[in-house]
């Protein structure tokens, strides 16, 4: 990168001399800090500027492909239809990013010793990673032989020069690797905040703080403290940011690490799990766009976290390929809306539910109004078919493990089998080809008869999963269906919960593993009517490109898929077996990013949760990454949620906080009102922090909860302890730990994800029932 080197050294020398790398009287300088700070924003303001002329004569050339493709259009041939769609497709996806990617879109920079061999890549970076021999000098200094800008795409210049590297190209994994126990060729690392055009900051940090480096025979200046903690310290908003700029060496080795097979990420709250598996995503498209043509599937436990979580993609360049969607809105057509006792919950999650599910897919067949006779009318006799008859021609029929839907088929022959026994008309012919034919006239009249069609119907119904769910809430049937498979106060419990109206979360794993149960009877397909002409020309071969465009194609493919090349799925641990099979069945033939904490898990039953994880996993090979540093929250709230994990889960680790704000947790006692006190609490927080408060309750208080913050603002929320999850906030009021602790039987682990989601303060209320001490500390938190 000469060129770049000089064009820097060429606005340096505009400037006051470079603050030297060591020597701790030039920080004393805070006006000649100042001095340095804002040449070096310059620098790097020349560059962006010199970034935005390339990226205007790209887009002019997008623009320019997407006017050329629309002309061919007049054309009129079939092939040049065809191509203009796929040009306009190409030049739409380029100039849609390039938009996008305007905005604070250059955010790196590395200055790089000398490398070992010298060689480039083809981004036109230099590969190697450690130094080369000479690179440093004598007296420790050395020269800067390369620097490198990072940002959200990767931009060339007229010469095929990188102005810009990809942040996933392989050349930019030094500035996300590099620390200063094992730098390789990197001297300074520097985070460039920008908006829009604007070089707004700059903050470095030095890998080699031992060395004297120069560049251009300048000594390289320093800015700032470093950009993680700039980061971390910035207001929460209702969206989560992409960390681009600031993500960690064990964070990009997880977001690197090859697709083979299942990846699989451990870590505490607040070490980034989320945000790696994001752009984990992110990365995966940009190395292999065609494979991951199929989909990539971001499983994610609540619409809440969606929704926070949502702008992080496009933030990064992608959108269209990634789906992100929450586990309670995987079946078209259906959306959880309702929540279950953890009872209930308990019972629908559990493998045991498949046995349950089987059986009431065959038992809904026959509901209490079941025909028990056919009559029928053939060959001018009557013909009857008993309740006993039909009763064994069902279990004939039944008697494999194929989907009822599709056995219909074979019970409508069985039914004509037997009715053609009953009319004694195949002992009339004994030439079997006279037999066959007049059997075939049989089963033509019979079979077309209205009382045979409607019995077919009535006793053999096309089932849907949701009619066998709304079945199983009799609770009579269902307590047949799951003899010796749920216990009776189960059983109550599911039937009552099936006869409210909408679904809960695990109602739609239900559905969809009903849906593999029942199956989907092949229609007959529609003939469309032949133009006659379509068959001289073989145009009906192109046809359906001209009725839709590569764009359209695109959007209605990405609705119907219903299976993915990658699969990732956030707070892996809160899945249950049911829904792990359900995931399962979306990612049979992909690779898989797997990402969660066992210490936040709100199931019951772990052990049998991972079951059923590596069941839908396969024998599919498992790569480990664990994360260990806390991101999240400061130091002092860690600390206090470490007392609950202790207990939670005794002898677990717990991750290290990367802060300290010295502002510790705060402990208050309701007096009178508990709606009075959380508001109060909600409202003084409010005051303090400039981002977002969440109030966090037990789930059966979540409705009252939100009428004690009327009026507040939109600032903060109410939640329940389930929806905190995967959520953050500046502050947070954690509202009667002993409650949300007595929800569940993993009320500990679920009391743990709500002390861990506040990024700077954290005020617990406690009741009577929270038995606090004399400082409002509850039983559950002291030491
Ligand atoms: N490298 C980083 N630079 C800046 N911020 C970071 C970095 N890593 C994580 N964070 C921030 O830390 C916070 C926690 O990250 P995230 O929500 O991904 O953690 P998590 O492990 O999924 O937590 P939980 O298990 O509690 O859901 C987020 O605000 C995220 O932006």
């Amino acid at each position: 990168m000469a060129a770049q080197a000089q064009q820097d050294s060429a606005v340096d020398s505009e400037h006051d001399p470079v603050r030297p790398v060591r020597g701790d009287s030039a920080r004393e300088d805070s006006t000649r800090e100042d001095s340095v700070r804002d040449r070096e924003i310059d620098v790097e303001q020349a560059h962006l500027d010199r970034v935005y002329r390339r990226l205007e004569e790209k887009i002019h050339e997008a623009e320019f492909l997407m006017h050329d493709a629309a002309q061919r259009g007049h054309v009129g041939t079939p092939g040049a239809l065809a191509e203009r769609d796929a040009q306009v497709f190409r030049a739409g996806i380029h100039l849609n990013r390039l938009n996008n990617e305007f905005e604070d879109f250059l955010f790196g920079r590395i200055d790089l010793l000398l490398g070992k061999d010298g060689k480039k890549g083809p981004d036109g970076a230099y590969t190697a990673v450690e130094p080369a021999e000479g690179a440093l000098g004598p007296d420790d200094t050395a020269d800067i032989a390369e620097t490198l800008h990072i940002g959200r795409i990767g931009v060339l210049d007229e010469d095929y020069a990188p102005l810009v590297i990809d942040w996933r190209a392989p050349a930019a994994a030094p500035f996300y690797r590099s620390t200063p126990v094992d730098p390789g060729r990197v001297v300074r690392r520097r985070v460039i905040r920008s908006k829009g055009r604007r070089v707004l900051g700059v903050e470095d940090d030095l890998m080699r703080p031992e060395i004297t480096a120069r560049l251009n025979g300048e000594e390289l200046a320093v800015v700032g403290d470093g950009a993680l903690m700039a980061a971390l310290g910035q207001a929460r908003t209702h969206s989560m940011r992409d960390i681009v700029a600031s993500i960690q060496a064990e964070q990009d080795q997880v977001i690197r690490a090859p697709a083979a097979s299942v990846t699989y990420v451990e870590g505490g709250p607040g070490t980034g799990k989320t945000a790696v598996a994001l752009h984990r995503a992110a990365y995966l498209l940009y190395q292999d766009r065609r494979r991951y043509a199929g989909g990539i599937l971001i499983v994610s436990p609540t619409p809440l976290l969606v929704a926070y979580t949502e702008g992080v993609l496009p933030s990064l360049g992608e959108e269209g390929q990634v789906a992100i969607r929450a586990i309670g809105s995987l079946v078209e057509g259906a959306e959880a809306t309702l929540y279950d006792s953890p009872a209930t919950a308990r019972a629908k999650g559990s493998s045991r539910m498949l046995t349950v599910l089987r059986k009431a897919a065959r038992g809904a067949l026959e509901p209490a109004d079941s025909p028990s006779l056919l009559r029928v009318v053939a060959f001018g006799r009557r013909l009857e078919l008993e309740a006993g008859e039909l009763a064994g021609i069902r279990r004939t029929v039944l008697g494999g493990t194929a989907p009822v839907n599709l056995l219909r088929p074979r019970a409508r022959r069985l039914l004509l089998d037997a009715l053609w026994q009953k009319s004694g008309a195949g002992a009339r012919h004994s030439d079997p080809e006279l037999a066959a034919e007049l059997r075939s006239s049989f089963d033509e009249d019979v079979s077309s008869e209205d009382s045979f069609l409607a019995f077919l119907d009535a006793w053999w119904p096309e089932l849907t999963p949701g009619a066998v769910l709304a079945a199983m809430a009799d609770e009579r049937r269902l307590g047949r269906w799951a003899r010796r498979v749920l216990n009776p106060g189960e059983v109550r419990k599911v039937a009552r919960s099936l006869r409210r109206e909408g679904h809960s979360v695990h109602d739609i794993a239900l559905l969809d593993e009903l849906q593999a149960i029942v199956g989907t009877p092949a229609r007959p397909r529609k003939r469309r009517e032949q133009d006659p002409l379509d068959q001289l020309t073989g145009l009906e071969e192109l046809m359906p490109q001209r009725e839709e465009t590569q764009w359209e194609r695109a959007e209605r493919l990405a609705q119907e898929r219903t299976e993915y090349a990658h699969v990732i799925v956030d707070e892996a641990q809160d899945l249950t077996p049911m829904q792990w099979r359900m995931v399962g069945r979306r990612g049979r033939h992909a690779t898989w990013t797997v990402v969660g904490d066992p210490a936040q898990s709100s199931w019951s039953d772990p052990d049998e949760a991972a079951a059923a994880r590596d069941e839908a996993l396969g024998t599919r090979p498992r790569r480990r990454f664990e994360l260990t540093v806390n991101y999240r929250n400061p130091a002092e709230i860690a600390e206090l949620a470490a007392r609950v994990l202790a207990l939670a889960m005794p002898g677990s680790r717990s991750p290290s906080a990367v802060r300290s704000t010295g502002v510790r947790p705060r402990f208050t006692v309701v007096d009178e009102s508990l709606a009075q006190s959380v508001r109060a609490e909600a409202a003084r927080l409010l005051g303090l922090v400039d981002g977002t408060v969440g109030v966090v309750v037990a789930m059966n208080r979540r409705e009252e909860a939100r009428r004690w913050l009327a009026g507040l603002g939109d600032r903060v929320v109410a939640l329940g302890s389930l929806e905190a999850k995967g959520l953050e906030y500046d502050a947070t009021v954690v509202v009667s730990p002993a409650e949300i602790a007595d929800e569940s039987p993993a009320g500990l682990r679920v009391l743990y994800v709500a002390l861990t989601r506040a990024t700077q303060q954290l005020t617990v209320v406690s009741c009577e029932r929270d038995e606090p001490d004399a400082s409002g500390v509850p039983d559950l938190l002291r030491d």
